[in-house]
C-alpha cells in the first residue's frame, strides 16, 4: 500500500491523467516516468517531499529514453493505459485518501480502445427527448442540408452518441442547433473533413497551418475566408443556404408557411399557427369578413366616383408620429433663425439693462451713507461689538427674546420700549382704533418686513419669519410702548397662497395706506438686489393719490455690493424725485447685520409720540 501510495503521489506531481506510457508502479528511487503524451504537464496536488522534487527533475531530464528504461509496463497496452490507470488511481484515492475520486477522472470511467474518455452526455433540464419519427425526419434533413453544405466546404453533422435528439425547446430544433450535432457527430473523424477538403485542392492542404489540432469551427471558418478571398474559388451560382423545415409535411417550404406575413389561405397553415382547431377556424372567419369588408369599401367609392363624374379626392392625412413635413418649435423657422434672433434681443436688452445699471453715478451723500454703514471689515466688527448677530440663522424668530439690556442699548428711546402685539385685521373693518402714530412696513412678499421690525427693535422672534414667501397674511399692529404704533402688513407678488387670496390681501394693503388715519408713514421695502417692480410702483401711486407719506427703504444689502446699494439707492431717486408723497432719503439696511439700522430708528423715532409737557 505504502508503494503504492508513492506512487500516487509521484504521479500527481505530473498530471492527473495517467497518459504515461511505461512507469513502475513501486516505489522505487530509480523508476522513471516518461510521457508519451505531454498535454498535461503542469503539477497540481503539489504536495511532496523534496527528495521527491528531485527524483521528479531527474525524470524530467531522462524523458528521452524513458521508453525502455522500465522494468516492467505499467500498465497493458490492449487494455488501455488510461483505462487501468484511472482505475487504479480511483481505487488508491478512495481507500487512501477518502477522495471522491469519480469527480476527478470522469463519472464513468469508461475509455475507449485508443484511451480516451468517453465524453457521457447528459440531457440539460428541460430538454426533450424526440420521438424515432422525428429523429428519422431530421436525420433526412440533415442529410439533405449536409450534402448542401458539403458542396460549399463546410462540414456535416450527427446525432447524438446515445441516439437520440435532444432540443432545449422541446418540439422542434432550431436547424441551427440540428446543423451543431450533426457536426459533431461527424466530427468522430475528423481526418475524413480534413480529407474532403483537401480533396479539393484548392482550398488548404495536410501542410496548412490549419493542422490536425484545430477545432473543426476554426478550420471550418478558415476554409471558408479561403473560399470568399479567392475569387478563382468562389462558386459561380450563388450559395443560396435555404432554411429547411424540420417538419417532415412541412419540408423546406415548412418555414415559409409558418410567416405570418406572407399569405397563406389555407385553413391548414392557420391550424397550425393556433394550436386549437377553433381558434383557427375563428380566425379564418375574421380574415374572410375583413376581405368582405374592403371589397365593399372599394365598391363603394367606385360607384361614388361614378355618381359624381369625377375621381373623389384623397384626404391627405399626416401621420401623428411624423414629424418629417412639420416644424418642431412653434417659433422656429425652418432654418432655426427665429428662435435665435428672440434669444439675441433678450441678451441685448438684459445686458443694456446691467450696462445701464453699472453706469449709475451715486451721488456724495449716498455714497457717504453707504461707506459709513457698509464698508470695511472694521465696520462689520463694530456691528457685531453693537450687539448684532450676524451669523443669525433665518427664520429669525428661532432666536430667542433678547433681554432688556440688549434693548437699552438701543440709541433711541422709542425703540427702546417692549414690542407687543396687540391686534391682528382681515378686515378693513377689525382695525384697531388708532391710539399711537403709526409707522406701517409694506412691499413684496419675503422682501425682509416682519424682519426689520424685529431688527429695529431687537427683539428676535417677536415678529413672525419665514423663508417662504406669504408668512405674513393679516395686517399685525405692535406697540412700541406708548410712543409708537408698528403695522406689519401682508406682502404682495408671488406667495405660496391661493390668487384669491392675495388679491384680497392686496386690497386690505390698499384699503389701509390709503385710508388709515393714524398712519404717519410707509415705510416701502425694496429689496436692494431686484430693485422696484411693477407692483411696488402701483402701491406708490396709490399712496401719491391718497397723499400718504412713504419712504423707500432697501433691504438685505448684505447680500450685494455695498457700490451696488448706492447705484441702488441713486436709481429710485431719480425714478422718484417727482413723486410728492415721497420722504427722503432712501434708507439702507440689513436685518441680518444690522447695517443701516441705527439711522433708521433716528428717521423713524421723529414720528413718535412727544412725551407731554
Ligand atoms: N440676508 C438677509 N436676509 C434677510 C434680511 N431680512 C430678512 N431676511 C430673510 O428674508 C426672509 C423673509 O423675511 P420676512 O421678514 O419673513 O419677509 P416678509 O417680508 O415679512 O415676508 P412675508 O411675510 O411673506 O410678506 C427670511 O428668511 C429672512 O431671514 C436681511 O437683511 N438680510
Ligand atoms: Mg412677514
Amino acid at each position: 500500500m505504502a508503494t503504492e501510495k508513492s506512487g500516487i503521489n509521484s504521479k500527481r506531481v505530473y498530471g492527473d491523467r495517467g497518459d504515461y506510457n511505461n512507469a513502475q508502479v513501486n516505489g522505487d528511487s530509480e523508476k522513471k516516468f516518461s510521457r508519451s503524451n505531454s498535454r498535461d504537464t503542469s503539477p497540481r496536488n503539489t504536495f511532496h517531499s523534496n527528495a521527491e522534487v528531485i527524483r521528479n527533475v531527474e525524470k524530467k531530464h531522462s524523458r528521452s529514453n524513458s521508453r525502455d528504461s522500465g522494468p516492467r509496463p505499467l500498465f497493458n497496452k490492449e487494455k488501455g493505459y488510461r483505462r487501468e490507470f484511472t482505475e487504479k488511481l480511483t481505487r488508491l484515492d478512495t481507500e487512501i485518501f477518502g477522495l471522491r475520486s469519480k469527480r476527478v477522472y470522469g463519472d464513468r470511467g469508461d475509455y475507449n480502445e485508443e484511451g480516451y474518455r468517453n465524453k457521457s452526455f447528459t440531457p440539460r433540464k428541460g430538454w426533450k427527448k424526440h420521438n424515432d419519427d422525428e429523429i428519422s425526419d431530421r436525420k433526412k434533413l440533415y442529410d439533405k442540408k449536409n450534402s448542401d453544405r458539403e458542396e460549399f466546404g463546410q462540414g456535416s453533422g450527427n446525432t447524438r452518441r446515445d441516439g437520440n435528439v435532444y432540443s432545449k425547446f422541446g418540439g422542434r430544433s432550431s436547424p441551427g442547433r440540428v446543423e451543431g450535432r450533426v457536426r459533431n457527430e461527424e466530427g468522430l473523424d475528423n481526418s475524413r473533413k480534413r480529407k474532403f477538403r483537401s480533396s479539393r485542392g484548392d482550398v488548404g492542404s495536410e501542410n496548412s497551418s490549419s493542422g490536425g489540432k484545430r477545432s473543426s469551427h476554426r478550420v471550418e471558418a478558415k476554409f471558408r475566408n479561403d473560399d470568399v478571398n479567392d475569387n478563382r474559388l468562389r462558386p459561380r451560382e450563388k450559395p443560396t443556404f435555404k432554411r429547411v423545415g424540420t417538419r417532415a409535411e412541412g419540408g423546406k417550404d415548412g418555414f415559409k408557411n409558418k410567416n405570418p406575413s406572407k399569405k397563406s389561405g389555407s385553413t391548414e397553415q392557420v391550424t397550425e399557427k393556433y394550436s386549437d382547431k377553433r381558434q383557427a377556424e375563428a380566425a379564418e372567419v375574421l380574415k374572410m369578413a375583413a376581405k368582405r369588408l374592403s371589397r365593399y369599401n372599394k365598391d363603394k367609392e367606385n360607384a361614388a366616383e361614378a355618381r359624381d363624374g369625377k375621381p373623389k379626392k384623397k384626404k391627405m392625412g399626416i401621420h401623428p408620429l411624423d414629424i418629417s413635413n412639420k416644424r418642431t418649435v412653434d417659433d422656429v423657422s425652418a432654418d432655426g433663425d427665429t428662435v435665435e434672433k428672440k434669444v439675441d434681443v433678450q441678451k441685448d436688452v438684459e445686458v443694456s439693462q446691467n450696462a445701464q445699471f453699472r453706469a449709475i453715478q451715486p451721488s456724495p451723500s449716498i455714497l457717504k451713507f453707504v461707506e459709513d454703514n457698509f464698508l470695511g471689515r472694521r465696520r462689520m466688527i463694530e456691528f457685531q461689538r453693537a450687539g448684532y448677530n450676524i451669523d443669525l440663522p433665518a427664520p429669525l424668530d428661532n432666536v430667542p427674546f433678547s433681554t432688556s439690556t440688549e434693548r437699552e442699548r438701543i440709541e433711541e428711546s422709542a425703540f427702546r420700549n417692549k414690542l407687543e402685539f396687540f391686534a391682528a385685521a382681515k378686515v378693513s373693518s377689525s382695525f384697531p382704533p388708532v391710539d399711537l402714530p403709526e409707522i406701517a412696513f409694506a412691499g413684496r412678499s419675503n422682501v425682509g418686513k416682519s424682519s426689520l421690525l424685529n431688527a429695529l427693535t431687537r427683539q428676535w422672534g417677536v415678529v413672525r419669519t419665514s423663508d417662504k414667501p406669504g408668512l405674513t397674511q393679516t395686517i399685525n399692529f405692535f406697540n412700541l410702548g406708548k410712543k409708537l404704533s408698528l403695522v406689519d402688513l401682508p406682502g404682495y407678488g408671488f406667495a405660496y397662497a391661493k390668487e384669491e387670496v392675495k388679491d384680497a390681501w392686496e386690497e386690505l394693503v390698499q384699503e389701509y395706506v390709503s385710508t388709515r388715519v393714524g398712519l404717519k408713514r410707509v415705510c416701502l421695502l425694496i429689496d436692494t438686489k431686484w430693485g422696484m417692480k411693477p407692483r411696488d410702483h402701483e402701491l406708490i401711486d396709490l399712496m401719491e393719490r391718497s397723499e400718504t407719506n412713504y419712504q423707500i427703504v432697501l433691504t438685505k444689502t448684505d447680500l450685494v455690493f455695498p457700490v451696488d446699494v448706492a447705484r441702488r439707492a441713486m436709481q429710485i431717486e431719480n425714478t422718484l424725485k417727482a413723486n410728492k408723497s415721497l420722504v427722503q432719503p432712501v434708507m439702507m439696511v440689513s436685518s441680518q447685520t444690522g447695517a443701516g439700522m441705527r439711522c433708521l430708528r433716528t428717521v423713524l423715532s421723529k414720528l413718535s409720540r412727544l412725551p407731554k409737557l
